[in-house]
C-alpha cells in the first residue's frame, strides 16, 4: 500500500488503521529506513511492556502507596533488562475507597495525578497515569471502539501454609480456580476493580499463589513474555499484562534507601501541597523557611537532616472510623486521647493543637470541647468548591501535609496513615524523637508503640542511574 505521511515521515496506513502493535524490527526498518511502517510517534515505544495492576479492594489510601513503591522499585531495576528496557507501570485508578465517606463528591476512578506529582514520580519510575496509559496505547492503533487488549491477567493469592519445613521461600505457582472460592474469581472486584474499566479487554486470567517479592515478578512476566511470543517476528511486540491483588507481593528490600527514594519521589499534587502550605501559613504563620524544614524543588535535592524546627503547634493523628470497633485493645477514649494530647502542649508549653482524625462530626464536637484554654484547629475545606476539588482523599492528604510541618507530632498505633507522617517528617528533617510517637490506650500506660523506621540516604549522592 502507499505510504501516507506524518510530521513529515512516511508511514503505512494499514499498520495504524488496524489493531496491530507490531512495528517492524529494527534491523528491517534500518536495511529500509524509507519504508516506516510505523508512526513516528510509536518508533520509541518499539517492544514497551505495560504492567497493570490493582490492589484489594478493601484496602484503604495509605496502603496503596506502599504497594506503588514496591513496585516502583521493582520497575526501576526491571528497566535494566534488555526486554524491559521500555516497560511501563500503569497506576491504577482510584475507586471509591471504603473511607471516603462523602456520597455526595465524585470519587471513583480518581488519577493518581489528582494526589501525585507525576513528573516527580517518572523521575524516579517509569510509570504513566492510567489516562496516559490510554493515550499512549491509543497510537498503536485500536479497533472501534477503542479496546485495550490485556493478554494475561494474574490474580495473586496468599499460599494456605506459607513455610516449608520452617522455610520462607519465594515461589509462585499457577492454580486452577475453584469454582466456590472467593479467593480467586475472575467476576469479582475483589482484587482490585481494575477489569471492570470500560476500555478494557482481556484473554487469559490465571489465579497465581505467590509468595516473595517483587524481583519474583520477573519470572513470571518472563514466562508470559514467551508463552505470548510465536517467534523472530514478534519477539519485540508491544505486551499488555496485568497483576491484581498486588499488595500479595513483598518489599524487595524494606526500608533500604531504594524505598526511600521511591518514598521520596511521591511528592503531592501542586494543587494539593498548595492548599496545604495556604492552611499552613493562615492558621499557624508557618512557612518551610519558619519551619526551618528541608522541601527543595526537587527530591533529588534532598539531603539528610535532623534539625527541622516545625511550627508553634503540636500534631496528633487519632484514627477513629472502624479503629475503634476493630482495634479496641489499642484505641483510646477521646477522652484518654485528648488527657495526653494536653499533658504534650504543657510539656512544650505550646498552645495549639492541631487534630488530624477521621472522627464523626459529633465526636470533634466532644473533643474540641475537651482542650479549654488551649487553641484547637482542625482542617476542614474552605467553601464547598475547594471540597469537590479536594476530594475525601485531598483532605486526608492536607491534614497529612499539615502534621508534616508540626514541631512534634503523635500519631495512632498501626496506622498507615500515621506512618506515612512519619516519613514524611523523615524528608523533611524532623528528630526522631518529635516523630515517632504513639498515643496510648490510657494515660500513663505501659502500651505499645509503633516501630521506628528512620529514613536511609544513600552515601554517594543520587548516583544509581537506572536507565
Ligand atoms: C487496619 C487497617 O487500617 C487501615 O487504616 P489506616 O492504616 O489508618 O490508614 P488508611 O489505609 O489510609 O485508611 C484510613 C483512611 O481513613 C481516612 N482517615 C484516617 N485518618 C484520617 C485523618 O486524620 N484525616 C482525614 N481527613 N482522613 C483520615 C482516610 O481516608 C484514610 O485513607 C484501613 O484502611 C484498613 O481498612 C484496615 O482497617
Amino acid at each position: 500500500d502507499r505510504p501516507a505521511t506524518r510530521n513529515g515521515t512516511e508511514f503505512h496506513r494499514t499498520a495504524v488503521g488496524s489493531n496491530s502493535n507490531v512495528c517492524r524490527s529494527r534491523q528491517f526498518w534500518q536495511t529500509f529506513p524509507l519504508v516506516d511502517t510505523c508512526p513516528p510517534a510509536i518508533l520509541p515505544l518499539r517492544g514497551t511492556v505495560y504492567i497493570l495492576y490493582d490492589v484489594n479492594i478493601s484496602e484503604g489510601f495509605n496502603l496503596r502507596r506502599d504497594v506503588y513503591i514496591r513496585l516502583a522499585v521493582f520497575v526501576r531495576r526491571l528497566r535494566r533488562r534488555k526486554r524491559f528496557r521500555n516497560v511501563r507501570l500503569v497506576l491504577p485508578p482510584f475507586p471509591r475507597l471504603y473511607h471516603w465517606h462523602s456520597h455526595h463528591l465524585k470519587q471513583s476512578d480518581v488519577g493518581w495525578g489528582h494526589f501525585f506529582d507525576l513528573d516527580s514520580l517518572r523521575r524516579y519510575a517509569p510509570i504513566v497515569d492510567y489516562s496516559e496509559f490510554l493515550a499512549e496505547y491509543r497510537q498503536f492503533g485500536m479497533p472501534a471502539p477503542p479496546f485495550v487488549h490485556i493478554s494475561q491477567v494474574f490474580r495473586l493469592m496468599h499460599y494456605e501454609i506459607m513455610l516449608e519445613q520452617g522455610i520462607f521461600r519465594d515461589k509462585y505457582e499457577r492454580v486452577a480456580p475453584k469454582l466456590d472460592d472467593n479467593s480467586c474469581n475472575e467476576y469479582s472486584t475483589a482484587g482490585g476493580p481494575l477489569l471492570s474499566q470500560s476500555l478494557l479487554r482481556y484473554g487469559q486470567y490465571h489465579c497465581v499463589h505467590f509468595q516473595g517479592s517483587a524481583g519474583l515478578l520477573e519470572r513470571l512476566l518472563r514466562e508470559a513474555i514467551a508463552e505470548d511470543t510465536a517467534g523472530a517476528e514478534d519477539i519485540d511486540d508491544m505486551r499488555v499484562y496485568a497483576i491484581l491483588s498486588a499488595e500479595t507481593v513483598l518489599h524487595d528490600h524494606w526500608g533500604d534507601e531504594h524505598f526511600w527514594k521511591a518514598r521520596r519521589s511521591m511528592r503531592f499534587s501542586k494543587y494539593l501541597s498548595q492548599v496545604a502550605n495556604d492552611f499552613l501559613r493562615y492558621a499557624f504563620d508557618t512557612t518551610d523557611s519558619s519551619a526551618g524544614v528541608q522541601r527543595p524543588a526537587m527530591w533529588e535535592m534532598e539531603r539528610p537532616k535532623r534539625d527541622a524546627l516545625g511550627g508553634d503547634f503540636i500534631c496528633a493523628h487519632l484514627r477513629r472510623g472502624d479503629f475503634v470497633r476493630s482495634r479496641e485493645a489499642t484505641t483510646p477514649t477521646l477522652k484518654s486521647a485528648a488527657q495526653q494530647i494536653k499533658q504534650l502542649l504543657r510539656a512544650f508549653n505550646a498552645s495549639t493543637v492541631f487534630l488530624s482524625t477521621d472522627a464523626t462530626p459529633y465526636d470533634l464536637v466532644q473533643m474540641k470541647s475537651m482542650f479549654h484554654g488551649f487553641r484547637f484547629v482542625h482542617f476542614q475545606p474552605e467553601s464547598n468548591l475547594q471540597r469537590q476539588k479536594l476530594k475525601d482523599g485531598g483532605v486526608a492528604i492536607v491534614d497529612q501535609l499539615v502534621c508534616s510541618y508540626a514541631r512534634y507530632f503523635i500519631g495512632t498505633y498501626e496506622s498507615t496513615f500515621t506512618y506515612r507522617i512519619y516519613e514524611e517528617r523523615e524528608i523533611l528533617g524532623f528528630s526522631k524523637t518529635s516523630t515517632f510517637n504513639t498515643i496510648c490506650k490510657v494515660v500513663g500506660g505501659n502500651c505499645p508503640r509503633n516501630a521506628v523506621w528512620p529514613i536511609v540516604w544513600d552515601d554517594d549522592g543520587d548516583n544509581d542511574k537506572p536507565y
